[in-house]
């Protein structure tokens, strides 16, 4: 698809460049992640994923280009607004939260989520633990919410950090591969949920047969620079993974012919 044709609803990455120490982490990159629907963002370790997230939600600033929201540049809205459109489940949440949650219940770390929508120190009302209640069911994390935090299992964390992200109440969703510590069935299910929800979500996730299967879009990133993107199942194929991962894979068109999922060659070593 040419950059003319793409549509300007949705998260885009135009031109994002990020440096350094002399070094392009991220180069020139541009794709439009459509909205209402669900991105794989995939590529080798340190090609970019989590650096190119980052510049949505605000961590790192690119060093040229613009990411922008459905027409608005997020790098010129403030911080709060930003928070009122995207939610993060970021690779490092389990040990932010671990350490900044001190014990917390689970209930009230999902609850904190709610206070962008305050005005100041406003406290949480019904409605936000209505949505809160609503969110942790939705991650199938409800029988959690008196647990703490700090207690519960890597998988478990994972289910109650995609409740905090959902009870943020944004349209767009952020995830950087948040199947880590996921046995197969939760990964699939929490891939399910989110393909669900009907939000823009961007997943950075390093299972190409999972993206093929609840991910709409791809992109591809290998060293720092957008090898290509646009419908999963015309991207994620044997000539693109030869050439981001160096591994051979064949395509296999499923019963009904309607879906495809890669099987890997071992490695000639
Ligand atoms: N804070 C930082 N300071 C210096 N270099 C960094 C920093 N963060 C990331 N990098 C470098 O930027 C490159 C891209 O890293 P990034 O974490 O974005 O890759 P990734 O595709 O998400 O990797 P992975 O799949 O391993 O999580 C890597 O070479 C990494 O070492």
């Amino acid at each position: 698809m040419s950059e003319a044709e793409e549509p300007s609803a949705g998260l885009r990455f135009c031109g994002v460049t990020v440096e350094h120490a002399g070094r392009r982490l991220v180069e020139e990159v541009s794709f439009t992640a459509p909205a209402g629907q669900v991105t794989a963002l995939v590529g080798p370790n340190g090609s970019g994923k989590s650096t190119l997230l980052k510049t949505a939600y605000r961590l790192v600033r690119p060093d040229a280009g613009t990411v922008s929201l459905a027409g608005e540049d997020l790098w010129q809205l403030p911080r709060r607004q930003v928070a009122r459109r995207i939610a993060v489940m970021a690779q490092e949440a389990q040990t932010v939260v671990d350490s900044a949650g001190m014990g917390q219940s689970v209930l009230d770390i999902v609850l904190m989520a709610r206070s962008i929508h305050h005005r100041g120190f406003s406290p949480d009302t019904d409605a936000d633990l209505a949505e809160v209640v609503r969110s942790l069911e939705t991650a199938r994390a409800g029988h959690l919410a008196a647990r703490s935090f700090s207690e519960l299992s890597g998988g478990e964390k994972q289910r109650v950090l995609l409740a905090r992200a959902l009870a943020q109440g944004t349209g767009t969703l952020l995830l950087d591969e948040p199947t880590n510590h996921l046995d197969i069935a939760f990964q699939m299910e929490l891939l399910h949920i989110v393909r669900d929800l009907g939000r823009t979500a961007v997943v950075a996730v390093h299972d190409l047969n999972l993206a093929l299967t609840y991910c709409d879009h791809a992109a591809v990133l290998s060293e720092g620079r957008l090898l290509d993107h646009g419908p999963v199942a015309g991207v994620l194929t044997e000539t693109q993974v030869r050439g981001a991962f160096g591994v051979r894979a064949t395509t296999l068109t499923l019963p009904g012919g309607q879906q495809t999922r890669l099987a890997f060659d071992r490695l000639e070593v």
